[in-house]
């Protein structure tokens, strides 16, 4: 059977290739029936759903209890290299047995998950036991009625949240609140305005990645939020103009991945219950709520769902499902993509709210896995699809009993799950009258917010040492994204505007500025102390700019490219960008200053790439500073880096392309096929061997880094655990390999690198990107020192996702290892 013929059978739809089979093979119920092609089998995976599985009734059967018996020895070389490139291979009788042994372990697991996944009703095994124990217990003394308001908000503004729930004191439960967002507490005066996930993921740094979600859970709890709307792992960043990429990571499934689940861990050990949306195939705003996202199988796993993955296995308490259609059917009614992908396979043992208004049915909602309406109507108090309607459904069996009771255990659950069942602050404000009112709870959390806002910033050129700077006479800071928005940081509504300097993009997942540290505000400071002369020029007049730059030994332009949500349009664009220019005729500014002075340093805050090269074919830009999209400490952070009390750290989390074609996918104007597959950012460019400008997990420092000794060791000892928990199979996310390596500071500096490791698949499996990332971690080195950095690869990490055996798959052959400071500067090269 072809990969096509698969895929529409797998994912998209069995509707589609089997007429009514679907249907009949799903839905609510287990009927026994077997009405799938040739091939395949209807087996059961829970109460409410049934999926044509590959295979005949006892293959598919059987693999419940089969767990594989391997002989595995350890295998474990190690071998050290003084200079780059190195190439390292185990040992021939290593390199050939454990891999093979590990492929077939591996295959029988991961065909456990697919063919007899755990029940799609939360089972509250493991870490979530004792919390669904009390869920059960309280769950039974609850009426339907009680039920009903628990799964349905309340209505949009009804409460003082941007989502409410309905309050049942029997069982001490709250009006539950729900609050965007992934930067800080929406709509609350006081908070936190913390750098965006881009900017943290552009640290690369895990530490601070969880200090920062671990920051936003305390406020969010302190101002008595129950579930915070974010971390964002979709839109995963396909399209470089998508509105929302800057709410998420990286255009990566491992780092987007990674910092989902430190966020996640950071946000719930704060107590708050972290939201990980929107879920799934979100990847522009551009019709969000009509089109179709046609994903294959393939490229669902390795991309898409890989981040909500680590999400999973991080115990998030809830998942957002997104506007968007999966293959022609609804996110939040899509039976495989909640009961099947997420419930079943990830053993999710929270719970899946809606988007704000992305439900469109009752019972297809209900049976597909849809656990809670949010927020209850639509925007105009209309289309209640829970409440009433859902006790109706219950009522006439349309949907079952067992299923309102699946869906208030796993709210319940996930309440008790983060511990707020006891003691936990109330809500003080209202996201509709200013918010004020809310205790203060911003504590030190600036500290976190600048230094992400500082490390996030990647240095793209540094020509002739023009960074750092040293107490120059005088300098012209020039551009208006050099100063806070002049009617105030929030004068716009939700940041809907681009006005003053970039610190978050627009929409639903900002928040209110207490303050904002301008770029112009920090540098003037640390000016004043150093007796430089400072010239301002405050708009993006390019007379005015050349005048300024024209009198200054150095010149400091800032541009800008902004972007957000749909229901907001920004200078003509409504979400996502109309391309990937600086806004408000940055070139032309750039152009300006650099034709004026000799000394010009280029300030770029963007919500993603934007093409460079007129700004790079100018000779008298010395250096380019990507310092992202901030937060309130936006200049704080930026000064650390100009003026060299921090070398830079900061990698892309994305490609800077020569040109907006070299990227291969744009935003559609109807439905999207996917058609890229898994090429997408890097890639994509590996693939199709096109040059960028500046390449995914590129940044300079002020300092040099050298990589030595490079090893790498084959740890797997067994054939991994088969047992499902969330995340998946648990045996996935066993170390099976260790690479470690040595970096050394060779500069005058010290300084911090982002060692990162790709691997490329053996020609044994499916056509795959040449590189993925697989690995990385971020060491400071003094001078003259050197640090020993480890990757511990996951046994899914050196796998491919094999559609017809529905199975994570170890391939057979030689894995290649790439070490190196950026995806296309390898410095180490390796195999096993
Ligand atoms: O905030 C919860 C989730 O909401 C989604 O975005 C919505 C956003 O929160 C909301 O403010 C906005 O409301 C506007 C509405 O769409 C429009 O019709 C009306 O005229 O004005 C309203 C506001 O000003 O709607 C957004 C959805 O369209 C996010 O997708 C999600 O990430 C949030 O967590």
């Amino acid at each position: 059977m072809s990969q096509f013929a698969v895929l529409a059978l797998l994912f998209a739809g069995e509707a589609l290739a089997q007429g009514a089979a679907y249907s009949q093979c799903g839905g609510q119920g287990w009927s026994g029936a077997t009405t799938c092609v040739s091939g395949y089998t209807c087996v059961k995976q829970n109460d409410y759903y049934s999926q044509c599985i590959p295979g005949t009734a006892s293959t598919t059967a059987a693999t419940t209890t089969r767990v594989a018996s391997t002989t595995t020895s350890k295998a474990t070389t190690t071998q050290t290299t003084s200079s780059a490139p190195a190439s390292t291979t185990l040992s021939t009788s290593t390199t050939t047995r454990p891999v093979s042994t590990t492929l077939s372990t591996t295959t029988r697991a991961s065909t456990t998950t697919s063919a007899s996944a755990t029940p799609s009703g939360g089972s509250g095994s493991g870490a979530w036991s004792s919390a669904y124990s009390k869920a059960k217990t309280a769950l039974a003394k609850l009426s339907n009625a009680d039920k009903i308001k628990i799964v349905t908000g309340v209505g949009w503004s009804k409460g003082p949240c941007v989502g409410n729930t309905g309050a049942v004191s029997s069982i001490g439960y709250p009006s539950l609140c729900l609050q965007d967002g992934p930067l800080g507490v929406r709509y609350v005066q006081g908070v936190t305005a913390f750098p965006a996930g881009v900017q943290a993921a552009s640290t690369w740094d895990t530490g601070l990645i969880y200090s920062r979600g671990n920051a936003l859970g305390a406020e969010a709890k302190g101002v008595g939020v129950h579930v915070q709307l974010g971390p964002v792992a979709g839109p995963l960043g396909k399209n470089a103009a998508g509105g929302r990429n800057w709410e998420g990571f990286a255009a990566d499934p491992y780092l987007t991945g990674i910092a989902m689940a430190q966020t996640i861990s950071g946000m719930q050990a704060a107590g708050v219950q972290a939201c990980a949306k929107h879920y799934i195939g979100n990847e522009q705003e551009k019709n969000r709520e009509t089109m179709s996202s046609s994903i294959d199988d393939r490229t669902v796993h390795e991309l898409y769902l890989w981040p909500f993955a680590d999400a999973v296995k991080a115990n998030v308490a809830s998942v957002m499902c997104s506007y968007n259609k999966l293959n022609g059917t609804y996110a939040c009614e899509d039976d495989k993509a909640l009961n099947g992908l997420l419930k079943s396979e990830l053993n999710f043992q929270g719970y899946v709210m809606s988007d704000w208004n992305a439900q469109h049915s009752t019972n297809a909602a209900a049976n597909s896995g849809l656990d809670m309406s949010m927020p209850g109507t639509d925007f105009n108090g209309q289309n209640v699809y829970y409440g009433q309607a859902l006790l109706n459904s219950i009522s006439s069996g349309a949907v079952p009993q067992s299923r309102l009771d699946d869906m208030v255990t796993r709210i319940l659950a996930s309440w008790y799950f983060v511990g707020q069942d006891s003691g936990y602050p109330s809500v003080t404000w209202s996201s509709w009258n200013g918010g004020t009112g809310a205790p203060s709870v911003s504590g030190t959390h600036s500290t976190v917010a600048r230094q992400i806002a500082r490390d996030g910033i990647v240095l793209l050129k540094n020509s002739n040492k023009a960074l750092p700077l040293s107490k120059p006479a005088s300098i012209a800071l020039i551009g208006q994204d050099a100063i806070v928005n002049p009617s105030g940081a929030n004068a716009c509504k939700d940041r809907g505007c681009n006005t003053g300097t970039l610190a978050m993009g627009w929409g639903s997942g900002t928040a209110d500025f207490p303050y904002l540290i301008a770029p112009a505000d920090a540098i003037k400071k640390q000016a004043s102390s150093d007796g430089t002369k400072v010239i301002l020029s405050s708009t993006d007049d390019t007379t005015a700019a050349a005048s300024a730059a024209s009198q200054a030994a150095t010149a400091i332009v800032f541009i800008t490219a902004d972007a957000g949500e749909e229901y907001i349009v920004v200078e003509g664009a409504a979400g996502d960008r109309l391309d990937l220019n600086p806004w408000h005729s940055g070139n032309a500014l750039v152009t300006a200053v650099a034709n004026a002075n000799k000394n010009t340093i280029v300030v770029v805050h963007s919500v993603g790439p934007v093409i460079l090269e007129t700004i790079l074919a100018l000779p008298n830009v010395q250096a380019v500073v990507w310092a992202g999209i901030p937060g309130q400490e936006s200049g704080n952070g930026l000064t650390d880096i100009l003026y060299g009390s921090t070398s830079p750290s900061g990698k892309l989390p994305y490609t800077i392309a020569k040109s907006a074609s070299d990227y291969g996918t744009s935003i559609s104007s109807g439905d999207d096929n996917f058609s890229e597959g898994l090429y997408i950012d890097y890639r994509h460019f590996d693939k199709a061997g096109i040059a960028p400008r500046y390449e995914f997990g590129f940044g300079l420092s002020y300092t040099t880094f050298d990589y030595s000794g490079l090893t790498l060791s084959y740890t797997d000892k067994s054939a991994g655990s088969s047992t499902v928990a969330p995340g998946g199979i648990s045996g996935l996310y066993d170390t099976v390999a260790t690479v470690t390596a040595v970096v050394a500071n060779n500069g005058t500096v010290t300084g911090a690198e982002v060692a990162q490791l790709y691997i490329g698949l053996p020609s044994s499996a499916p056509a795959s990107p040449p590189k993925q990332l697989r690995g990385f971690q971020k060491v400071s080195v003094a001078s003259g020192a050197s640090a020993t950095v480890t990757f511990n690869l996951r046994r899914k990490d050196l796998s491919f996702w094999d559609v017809g055996s529905q199975a994570w798959k170890v391939p057979s052959g030689t894995f290649n290892v790439y070490v190196g400071a950026s995806s296309r500067d390898i410095r180490l090269t390796g195999s096993l």
